[in-house]
């Protein structure tokens, strides 16, 4: 069974715009809950453009699915993660003011300090995933960190589905086994929607988790949040 977890910082980002608590992301978080997700993904930056360091705490203290809290391991992120203790943080490798992630860990270059960070997530009892490229180097030193799980970058899939999704999806299935051979868990996420989800379900049954934050939330324009939540879980099905 793969989880669906619904990333909310587009919600903090309309609420944002106005200044006020409109949409309130903690009745959101607890509505997608309440409409079938299965977790809830947010993404705290540090110039805090949607989700706030306040939203983290106000959600840790709400949400009864699984928590991801996603980001660059900086001091902020690393205090939160002790305070919140969510059941998964999600490493990623963003620079501060980048528009969205748009690279998985060099996990070779970067495997040293990855290793004292996920030990020290780990202790306080939250599961560690690290986002990643779907190249098979990578994963060797990311299972040497010691995390439980990595996230594939889905971006390169999403971005040449309509071009050719069998060639698209082909390293993705590659790295997933490989993976699955080294005992790690399997996320993925990042610019997956209605289109691209379901292909990519069948490519790789065994996934653990997908975390789905832009499309869906522009769906749920159309389709309303309760009937996009069910329609994105029928493509996990
Ligand atoms: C880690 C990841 O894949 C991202 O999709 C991220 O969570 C989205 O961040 P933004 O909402 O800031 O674009
Ligand atoms: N980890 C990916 C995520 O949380 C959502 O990414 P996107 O669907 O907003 O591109």
């Amino acid at each position: 069974m793969t989880k669906l977890s619904v990333n909310i910082n587009k919600i903090a980002t309309l609420r944002n715009a106005r200044g006020g608590n409109n949409p309130d992301v903690v009745k959101v978080a607890l509505d997608c809950e309440r409409f079938g997700a299965e977790g809830i993904t947010v993404h705290p930056r540090p110039d805090e453009r949607h989700i706030r360091y306040q939203d983290v705490l106000d959600l840790s203290q709400a949400v009864t699915t699984e928590f991801n809290i996603e980001g660059y391991p900086d001091k902020r992120f690393m205090e939160i993660i002790r305070m919140v203790k969510p059941a998964q943080a999600t490493l990623v490798p963003d620079p501060p003011h980048v528009l969205t992630s748009n690279n998985g860990w060099d996990t070779i270059t970067h495997q040293e300090m990855l290793k004292d960070i996920v030990a020290e997530l780990k202790e306080s009892g939250t599961r560690v995933s690290i986002f990643i490229n779907p190249e098979a180097k990578y994963f060797e030193p990311a299972k040497s960190t010691g995390t439980d799980r990595v996230e594939l970058y889905t971006e390169p899939y999403a971005s040449h589905y309509h071009i050719d999704r069998v060639k698209a999806v082909k390293p993705y299935v590659e790295v997933a086994h490989i993976a699955r051979d080294l005992g790690l868990g399997l996320n993925a996420g990042h610019d997956l929607d209605l289109h691209n989800l379901k292909f990519l379900k069948d490519s790789i049954p065994f996934l653990d988790e997908v975390s789905i934050g832009h499309a869906l939330i522009c769906d749920a324009l159309y389709y309303g949040l309760e009937n996009t939540i069910q329609m994105y879980r029928r493509q996990l099905e």
